[in-house]
């Protein structure tokens, strides 16, 4: 029913997921990493994590808090800077993204606070 797409946590929820997303400008994080394509990632990675897989647990109720977002959220950057070594691109776009999404977070914290 509308009323359980338009609670506020929900709409700020969405929200949070979606500026993190967009700070994703290179987009590696959009989909799975392709595991046939990197046979090895799971020697690696025990939980992969990526934003279409964030957007189905958000859509599906799994998040309850800004924290259980921001859960997912370090996972998938820290899988991306254990498969991916230091003096890759993909190391340093995650070190970025670090940065920049732990400020949507912050903010969005502050923002569930007020809505309570
Ligand atoms: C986010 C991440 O680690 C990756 C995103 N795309 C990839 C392709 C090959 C190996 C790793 C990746």
């Amino acid at each position: 029913a509308l009323e359980l797409k338009l609670t506020p946590a929900l709409v700020l929820l969405r929200s949070t997921l979606e500026q993190l997303q967009e700070k994703d400008t290179a987009k590696i994080f959009s989909q799975p990493v392709n595991q046939s394509e990197v046979p090895d990632y799971l020697e690696f990675v025990s939980q992969p994590m990526d934003f279409s897989m964030m957007v189905t647990k958000l859509e599906g109720h799994a998040y309850c808090s800004i924290a259980d977002l921001e859960k997912d959220f370090n996972l998938m950057i820290s899988n991306c800077l254990k498969y991916n070594s230091k003096d890759t691109m993909f190391h340093k776009i995650a070190l970025q993204l670090k940065e920049v999404g732990g400020a949507v977070l912050r903010h969005a914290h502050r923002q569930s606070q007020s809505i309570g």
